[in-house]
């Protein structure tokens, strides 16, 4: 018992409820997320997924509730604060820039989170010239280890929509967060390369130990990676565990993932038995 609660989950949020104007986007929400964990929020559109991960990375206050990480309350920090803290995160759109090479948008990253200062900017010498050359070489280290070495140099609007998915995830890991949101790494990637996907994300987090927290509707994926799920509905949770388990209860698929989803995931073949 004493070393349950010594080691404490990483990212823990408490009856969160968010509100715009009228409508209650999320109601009295409970999530605890343990460090090294990859955990997938998944449910249908309008649910509350991205409500939620705005809350942590604090583009949106709640009306009431708690979220703590690594023992901090977030809500009373401004989101530069918490980024510092750890919390990185990826975007829908990927908010990379298209006109840069591929190791170009993972240093303007980098380069936000230097301590060098205008000056030492300028000046060809001292701290910033040594933070450049190890900057470029963690932008590096980031890009073999999720296999874009090869596109280092290559334009980034150039590439194929799936490379520039893990461009945008390579961005965020750069910063080295404790604590990484990722919102649907999956959605627009063609379905041939969404294992692909799936393996990369693991294989990186196992030697990184990040932990995922993830939005995502591709079930495959989803069941790719996570090791628990939560599924949202109009703000609430309405199942949580394993993937295989929770999504292969015919039940939750109905209800939560809409009309013909029991049928659907069983033509996509990631029923539990398969998994
Ligand atoms: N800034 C906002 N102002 C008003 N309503 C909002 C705002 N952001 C989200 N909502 C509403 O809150 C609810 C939850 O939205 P949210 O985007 O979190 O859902 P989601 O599960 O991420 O959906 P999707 O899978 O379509 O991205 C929806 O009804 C949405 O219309």
């Amino acid at each position: 018992m004493a070393e349950v609660m010594q080691a404490g989950p990483l990212l823990e949020i408490q009856h969160l409820s968010v509100r715009f104007g009228g409508l209650t986007a999320i109601n009295e929400l409970d999530l605890q997320i343990a460090e090294g964990e990859i955990f997938a929020l998944v449910g249908p559109n309008g649910a509350g997924k991205t409500t939620v991960l705005n809350c942590i990375s604090g583009l949106i206050k709640p009306a009431a509730g708690s979220i703590r990480f690594a023992g901090n309350e977030l809500l009373s920090l401004q989101a530069h604060q918490r980024a510092s803290l750890g919390i990185g995160r990826t975007f829908q759109q990927l908010q990379l820039f298209n006109s840069m090479t591929v190791l170009d948008n993972l240093l303007t990253a980098r380069h936000t989170q230097l301590h060098a200062g205008i000056l030492s900017g300028i000046l060809p010498f001292g701290r910033s010239k040594r933070e450049d050359a190890s900057t470029r070489q963690q932008a590096m280290d980031t890009l073999v280890l999720l296999g874009l070495e090869s596109y280092a140099r290559r334009n980034t609007g150039s590439l194929p929509f799936g490379v520039q998915k893990l461009i945008g995830v390579a961005r965020a890991l750069v910063l080295h967060p404790r604590l990484l949101l990722l919102d649907e790494p999956a959605a627009g990637v063609p379905p041939q390369e969404v294992q692909e996907l799936a393996a990369r994300l693991r294989s990186w987090q196992n030697e990184l130990g990040t932990t995922l927290l993830l939005i995502e509707h591709n079930m495959r994926l989803v069941q790719a990676v996570a090791d628990r799920i939560c599924v949202l509905d109009y703000g609430r949770k309405l199942a949580e565990g394993a993937p295989g388990i929770v999504l292969s209860n015919p039940a939750v698929l109905e209800a939560y993932l809409g009309r013909g989803a029991t049928k659907k995931v069983q033509q996509e073949g990631i029923t539990h038995a398969e998994s």
